[in-house]
């Protein structure tokens, strides 16, 4: 079976998706819808208005919009008309979304994958695994030091923002406490600094900078730095997307201490995002033709249904 994917959002994580269906076996590119009509690409480009006029013509839509305002605004309508891939981050209202995009698939007959990507997505995974696994236990999340595309995505929505980046910095102490079993006290908040970098017009920048620091759920909370350069200073020195973190979770076993870390290296964060929602693409196509509806999360799909390789294959290879 060739399963038959299109992409709603041409930006990092689109650009990747777009480069990654071409390398799956089962998968073929139907086109690329967007709300622009320009794009860098030889890949067939449709206006997103005309959407639901090809929902028969595509079994598998991956939302590489972003997280901060495209997602809520337009993930449920196109939920009732396709099954879905998204990669949805803003982590307080997920639970909100799950909501959402199982109303909407369920009543379209369709299967609707949510959050996927690495955090949410493959650290969600680690963190229910290995807090499973321990009867008691320590866990803590770090990113970076690297580019949010989540985070740099909501600056680039703020109203004058012409380009923007914002990276991660984690205390490299933290993480040594959360390795040695001490990171009780250690906090997201308190263990990452958030460090943007803005262009935009003078006249707009303490406003910006106040929108900033004020945003909930992705700046509130933390140590946050703003600084803004010169749109070619910009283009020279924050072009890079690297990325990465650890989950790190350890217990006491048998009067023993033991530590699970879970750690990613990214040197492309929109490319290996992008990587994991197409697998993920797969499982949503799988669900679907058993006969499945509404939303799943990451946590509830098992492993195989990602796999291009049969049950059997992956049991002789990977057990
Ligand atoms: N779960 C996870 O681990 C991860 C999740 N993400 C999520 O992925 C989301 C998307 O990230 P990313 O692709 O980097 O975001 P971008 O800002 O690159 O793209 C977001 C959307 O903006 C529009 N856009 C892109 N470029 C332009 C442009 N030049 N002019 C006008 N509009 C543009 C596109 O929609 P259109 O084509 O319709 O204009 C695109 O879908 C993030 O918000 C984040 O939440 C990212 C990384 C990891
Ligand atoms: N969703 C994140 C992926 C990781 C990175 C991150 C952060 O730097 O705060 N949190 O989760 C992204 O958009 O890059």
């Amino acid at each position: 079976m060739t399963i038959r994917t299109a992409i709603v959002g041409y930006g990092n994580l689109g650009r990747g998706v777009e480069t990654n269906i071409k390398r799956q076996p089962d998968m073929e590119l139907v086109g690329i819808f967007s709300r622009r009509s320009e794009l860098d690409t030889d890949t067939p480009v449709f206006p997103v208005a005309d959407i639901d006029s090809y929902a028969d013509q595509i079994d598998v839509l991956y939302l590489c919009l972003g997280s901060a305002t495209d997602i809520p605004e337009q993930a449920t309508a196109l939920a009732a008309k396709f099954s879905t891939v998204d990669t949805y981050d803003n982590h307080k209202k997920v639970p909100a979304h799950y909501e959402a995009m199982d109303e909407a698939a369920f009543q379209g007959d369709n299967v609707a994958v949510i959050s996927t990507g690495w955090d949410p997505g493959l650290f969600s995974i680690n963190r229910t695994l290995a807090s499973s696994i321990f009867p008691q236990s320590q866990q803590n999340s770090f990113w970076g030091k690297g580019v949010s595309q989540g985070h740099s995505d909501a600056l680039r929505r703020i109203d004058g923002v012409r380009k923007a980046v914002q990276y991660t910095i984690p205390r490299e102490d933290a993480i040594e406490s959360a390795r040695e079993g001490r990171g009780a006290k250690v906090t997201s908040h308190n263990a990452h600094l958030r460090q943007c970098w803005v262009v935009a017009d003078e006249a707009d920048q303490e406003r910006i900078e106040n929108e900033i620091r004020t945003m909930p759920d992705y700046f509130v909370g933390y140590e946050v730095e703003v600084h803004f350069i010169a749109e070619d200073e910009f283009v020279r020195d924050h072009g890079g997307v690297p990325h990465g973190g650890h989950v790190i979770t350890s217990g006491e076993l048998g009067g023993t201490h033991n530590t699970i870390e879970f750690t990613l290296a990214l040197e492309s964060n929109p490319d290996f995002t992008a990587a994991v929602q197409v697998a993920y693409g797969r499982a949503a196509y799988r669900l679907k033709e058993a006969g499945q509806a509404g939303a799943f999360s990451v946590l509830e799909i098992p492993p195989y249904l990602l796999a291009p390789e049969s049950l059997e294959e992956l049991l002789a290879r990977d057990i």
